[in-house]
């Protein structure tokens, strides 16, 4: 029966000694496959004669791992690689949006809103990729009325999310009124402050600033930023880091007192804890987009190269560092007291003078990522001890290596002391 103890017999093909051997035991002079049909044999070469090598148990079971080891190792290497390029694809999809993902959504978002009954809109103030902000009115105050077709449900979603937050009530964070949903077309609203300047991006193309004025202007961003990122706990509540993501001076709006608060937060991500471990749920892999919705001047080096460390979530933070420098160069680029002598040039985008208006990804990826370059720092600011002062912040903010990046609340300790 195949229970039976069987020999082992071998097939040694030794130019002297054709045929089969039988050899092996665990005791002596015969191997015995007790229970498994398995068969194993050493041989060695002794003053060449081949000899068949007894194997007692441990090395028996030693071998069996080895072999279980070499049979399992390769499995278990492609189960990971698989794995390992499934997440690099979400993340890539997340980063660009620019796949279809089916959409998974569950939220009821009928239940959850108000219908609109009190508001009136009026003009526009603006018009992104997935909404359009509206000046409205609610109960005699003026608002901004953020208008999302009920195709961009997710980012409403998201950005709702974000708003909704406990402790998110801050002076450098657009203050959330509200959300409505409009039942004739179906479209969703969030009733936000109105920000009298509007975003950055038109401040800046209007206005040339002060030292003063463009610190205040930077002062504020970054504080906005600092307290994003910030992971706070106060009586019960708690707010985790959130990473924008799509930091660009278009999602930052200016107010009355030339401060600003940071806006649209459609692609952020919230970084939750799970036992003291940092994990991030990326909302955006669900979100319908296309390649074209990327701010791609404000994209770091490693979110360019798809090379981020996808089990740590501080990358997130660390892109938005990026982005701030890159807004803070604009901001140092319009300020009158770093162009002495010379006119202050016209707002440009990052990338803008180096790459024309129509900046495209491959173009992005050659100047950015592969020669490592950034905007162009005019030469006469290493001249005034600010202008200096502000040079070696923006280099560390945008440093390639991501590491070496201040966090927010080092860019507002830094920006003080300027
Ligand atoms: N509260 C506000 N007060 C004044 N203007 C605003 C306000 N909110 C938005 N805007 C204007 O509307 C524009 C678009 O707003 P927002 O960035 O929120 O829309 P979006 O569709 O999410 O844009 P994006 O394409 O950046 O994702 C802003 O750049 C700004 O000019």
């Amino acid at each position: 029966s195949l229970l039976q103890k069987r020999r082992c017999a071998f097939k040694v093909t030794n130019p002297k000694n054709h045929g089969y051997s039988a050899a092996g035991n665990v005791t002596g002079s015969v191997q015995l496959c007790e229970n498994t049909d398995c068969c194993l044999a050493i041989y060695r070469m002794t003053n060449g004669q081949w000899k068949v090598d007894t194997l007692d148990e441990i090395t028996k079971a030693m071998v069996v791992v080895v072999v279980i080891l070499f049979l399992t190792v390769p499995i278990v290497i492609a189960v990971k690689w698989r794995k390992l390029c499934k997440e690099k694809k979400e993340y890539l999809q997340s980063v660009c949006k620019d796949y279809n993902i089916q959409q998974q959504c569950s939220c009821q978002i009928k239940a959850s809103e108000n219908q609109i009954t009190d508001i009136e809109l009026q003009g526009v103030l603006g018009r992104g990729h997935f909404a359009t902000v509206y000046q409205g009115k609610q109960k005699g105050s003026v608002v901004a009325v953020k208008v999302y077709a009920a195709n961009w449900k997710h980012q409403f979603i998201n950005e709702k999310g974000v708003y909704e937050l406990p402790l998110m009530k801050h002076e450098r964070i657009l203050q959330f009124l509200g959300t409505e949903w409009k039942p004739d077309d179906s479209s969703l609203l969030i009733v936000l402050q109105f920000a009298e300047h509007g975003s950055l991006h038109s401040f800046l193309c209007k206005h040339a600033s002060s030292w003063m004025l463009s610190m205040r202007l930077c002062q504020s961003l970054s504080e906005g930023l600092s307290y994003l990122h910030s992971d706070l706990r106060s009586n019960d509540m708690h707010k985790p880091p959130v990473a924008h993501r799509d930091l660009t001076s278009s999602n930052v709006l200016v107010r009355a007192d030339g401060t600003c608060v940071l806006c649209d937060f459609g692609s952020s991500t919230i970084l939750r804890s799970c036992s003291g471990h940092r994990f991030w749920r990326n909302h955006s892999t669900t979100m319908t987009g296309h390649l074209h919705f990327c701010t791609l001047n404000y994209m770091s080096p490693e979110i360019l190269e798809g090379s981020v460390n996808l089990s740590s979530s501080s990358f997130l933070l660390q892109g938005d560092i990026y982005a701030l420098g890159l807004i803070l160069w604009e901001i140092g680029m319009r300020c009158s007291d770093l162009f002495t002598g010379g006119a202050v040039p016209e707002h440009l985008l990052p990338y803008e003078l180096e790459l024309d208006a129509n900046v495209t990804l491959e173009r992005l990826i050659l100047f950015v990522s592969e020669m490592d370059k950034r905007p162009s720092i005019p030469g006469n600011w290493e001249m005034l001890p600010q202008g200096l002062g502000l040079k070696e912040l923006l280099t560390d903010c945008w440093d390639r290596d991501t590491d070496a990046r201040l966090s927010a609340p080092c860019v507002v300790d830094r920006l003080m002391s300027l």
